[in-house]
């Protein structure tokens, strides 16, 4: 374009180097001083914490409400570019770079060196721009040439720098989410050993804030840090960019220009603040949607033989249909957002902006602003000289308006990191305080708050006792006030009552998932008993796994036990055929859907006979072998002295216990010694007079209809009398 320079352009270069050069140092200086200030202000209110206009917020009251209240279950946490959020980012930072030998502190100053490299490339690249204008105006092919050369040999360092952003921002990403999975699976599934156990069955059955804690921990977290690595590049670099182009083209142009410049930027930013939407919100709540779709279709694989059974799909069908509906309803509607503020940000930072700037180096061409001649940048006066200035210039104001626009759309990222924060903030906060038997959830109409605030005790013993326990579900229902009752070493114990009394809430409290609310718990430490379910669990892995589990093959052979004496637990429980059948110890599949409901429970009982622990749970746990096999079982279990705790509704088993507890579902109790002969004599008589007493109403009834026929004759009798 310079090449073919019109009389008037010339005339507006001349004016436009007069401009750029202003020789009034100190007034300058002091202006470059206040616009350098001026520019770090700008960058700095686009992040600060705002209570006002950058309200990303889920509900529009949450911001009035106390912080408990923003804790209450259900409710979703609060999304904003606040001073929560920097808290919170700050407690995930901590997480995240541990220190500043950490390799993710290193890998943080290798991506800071390489964006201050491309910064300080781009200016070399804007006045190497100029220098190359220059030469062709002045016609001098060597200089040309020379440039070119320059322009080519800066190429490589600028390939390298750009390539080595991404990859190392790539690489951060990696080792953020690496820490943040770390630190939460140890939260999460860590052992007792790490300061408790199981806050993953916690969470998922005491508290209700999180729902979707595989979704949180697989999706949002690398959601996270890819944003995390992102955000640094996205806002340390052009806030950079911001503060160097300006005071390069301060020092270029004058200051004046450009402080008017700013202030029109400044109030068009204002603007865009204004009317950016929620997108921490809309970040957030995409993620809890598609959350909740993976949740649905997560049962549908664990439940699918029920579903099935049950015809379930279409329903199944409608409820993902509806899930998935409202995530692609809130994904579009965050596409259109996305594209309508998109349109609104170009307009103003490329158009509106270019063209500001263009008016403000038009100014000194049409009102003929007096100068002190010389060059604008390099301090040339003649044609050449003035066109490179006008050139770098020009990129340079292209550049630092282009870095602010970016400063604006990493607002737009901030506010995403922002929700993306806010989810993986409420997993940890719920993870710890669960661990610290701290829960959040939706109480019954009948709840007992008063009693859920009390603590009972647990005291490590050789026996089982439980005294003046009460036994509450985790919405609050009293299911027993004060429960008390012992289990020594030989003296099974049987448990029985109604559906929903109470009877495997009371393991639950002595398996410690569900808290003691009071009175003392005393029993062995983890690992002296074992828990059977009705149901039990399969995992993935060999049929040797299942049989061990939680043990693997070397804690196998670490404790001496070979596969032959693996195939001799299984002869009591009659499963040896399973080994050849399913293909030896090694095969593996997924033996949760290919093992019939009595396969699964022997495989249970025969783990119990491989850990052999002092006391054993039984929750009926033999409710679909047959009565021989389970004879076979029980007979093996005194011999190996295991003490059980059964829940069964089977009188078949009564003879091998010794002590009973009966609920009468009133939230009553009786625990006494079991005398099995009698309470069957007993039953057995009730269930006679039960009988009996079933026949009474028909034959009252066939009373009434005999009574009836006599009267009839009578009558008759009566009628025909002489
Ligand atoms: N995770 C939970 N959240 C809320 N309430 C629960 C939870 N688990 C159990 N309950 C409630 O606790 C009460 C007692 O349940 P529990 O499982 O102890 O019954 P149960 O006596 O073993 O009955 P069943 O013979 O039917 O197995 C029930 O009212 C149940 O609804």
């Amino acid at each position: 374009m310079a090449l073919a320079l019109t009389p008037t352009q010339r005339t507006q270069l001349v004016h436009l180097s007069k401009l750029y050069s202003h020789n009034r140092p100190s007034v300058q200086r002091l202006l470059i001083a206040l616009f350098a200030a001026y520019s770090v202000h700008t960058s700095y209110r686009v992040f600060r914490p705002s209570s006002t206009s950058t309200s990303t917020s889920v509900s529009a009251n949450s911001r009035q409400r106390p912080a408990e209240e923003e804790k209450r279950p259900g409710r979703k946490p609060r999304v904003e570019v606040d001073a929560l959020f920097y808290a919170r980012l700050a407690r995930l930072l901590r997480i995240v770079i541990p220190s500043l030998h950490s390799k993710e502190a290193l890998l943080l100053g290798m991506h800071s060196s390489f964006l201050l490299l491309r910064t300080l490339l781009s200016l070399y690249v804007a006045s190497l721009d100029g220098r190359i204008v220059s030469s062709l105006v002045r016609a001098q092919p060597r200089a040309f040439l020379l440039n070119i050369a320059r322009w080519m040999l800066v190429a490589v360092p600028a390939t390298y720098t750009n390539s080595m952003l991404s990859y190392v921002q790539s690489k951060l990403a990696i080792a953020y989410r690496t820490r943040l999975t770390r630190h939460v699976m140890d939260l999460y599934l860590g052992t007792e050993e790490e300061g408790g156990e199981g806050a993953f069955y916690q969470l998922a059955n005491l508290d209700d804030r999180t729902t979707d804690a595989d979704q949180l921990i697989t999706l949002d977290i690398q959601q996270f840090a890819s944003a995390l690595a992102a955000i640094y590049g996205n806002t340390a670099k052009p806030v950079l960019d911001v503060i160097l182009y300006n005071a390069q083209l301060a020092r270029n142009v004058g200051a004046e220009g450009l402080v008017l410049l700013t202030v029109l930027v400044q109030s068009s930013a204002a603007l865009l603040r204004a009317l950016t939407p929620s997108f921490g919100a809309l970040a957030a709540r995409e993620s809890q949607l598609s959350g909740a779709l993976r949740t649905i279709h997560a049962r549908i694989l664990s439940s699918a033989e029920e579903i099935a059974f049950l015809s379930g799909s279409s329903l199944e069908l409608l409820k993902l249909d509806r899930a998935y509906q409202q995530l692609a309803k809130h994904s579009n509607l965050t596409i259109g957002t996305k594209a309508r503020h998109a349109m609104l940000e170009e307009g103003v930072v490329k158009w509106l902006w270019g063209a500001v700037g263009m008016g403000i180096c038009a100014i000194p061409v049409f009102f003929g602003l007096p100068g002190s001649g010389g060059g604008g940048a390099g301090g040339k006066a003649d044609l050449g000289g003035r066109t490179e200035g006008f050139v770098t210039n020009r990129r340079l104001l292209l550049s630092a308006s282009d870095a602010f626009g970016r400063v604006l759309y990493s607002y737009k990222e901030l506010s995403e990191l922002a929700g993306y924060t806010a989810r993986v903030s409420t997993l940890l906060d719920t993870l710890q305080d669960v661990r610290a038997g701290k829960f959040e959830k939706r109480l019954s109409a009948t709840a007992d708050v008063e009693l859920l605030g009390e603590r009972g005790r647990i005291v490590e013993s050789e026996e089982i006792e439980f005294r003046d326990v009460p036994i509450v579900s985790p919405a609050g229902e009293v299911l027993v006030r004060k429960l008390s009752f012992y289990v020594k070493p030989g003296q099974h114990l049987l448990i029985v009552g109604p559906n929903g009394c109470g009877k495997s809430s009371t393991f639950r409290i002595l398996g410690g998932l569900w808290p003691v609310y009071g009175g003392v718990v005393r029993k062995p430490a983890r690992g002296g008993f074992t828990y059977i379910p009705q149901r039990p669990y399969l995992s993935l892995g060999t049929l040797r796994d299942q049989v061990i589990y939680p043990d693997d093959r070397e804690g196998m052979e670490a404790k001496g036990v070979t596969d032959g004496q693996l195939m001799d637990i299984l002869g009591y429980v009659d499963l040896q055929s399973i080994v050849a059948r399913e293909g030896g110890w090694d095969a593996a599949r997924d033996w949760s859907t290919s093992l019939s409901g009595g396969d699964k429970q022997r495989i249970a009982m025969a783990r119990l006979f491989y850990h052999r622990p002092k006391y054993a749970i039984l929750d009926e746990c033999t409710s679909s072998v047959t009565l021989e096999v389970e004879k076979m079982m029980f007979e093996h279990v005194a011999e190996l002295g295991i003490t059980l705790l059964t829940v069964s509704h089977r009188p078949s088993l009564w003879k091998y216990h010794k002590m009973i507890l009966q609920f009468d579902g009133q939230g009553n109790y009786v625990f006494t010694e079991l005398d099995a002969e009698k309470r069957l004599a007993l039953q057995e008589e009730k269930q006679t007079i039960e009988a009996k007493l079933e026949e009474v109403p028909k034959m009252r009834t066939r009373l009434e209809e005999l009574r009836a026929v006599a009267k009839d004759r009578n009558g008759y009798k009566a009628e025909t009398a002489p």
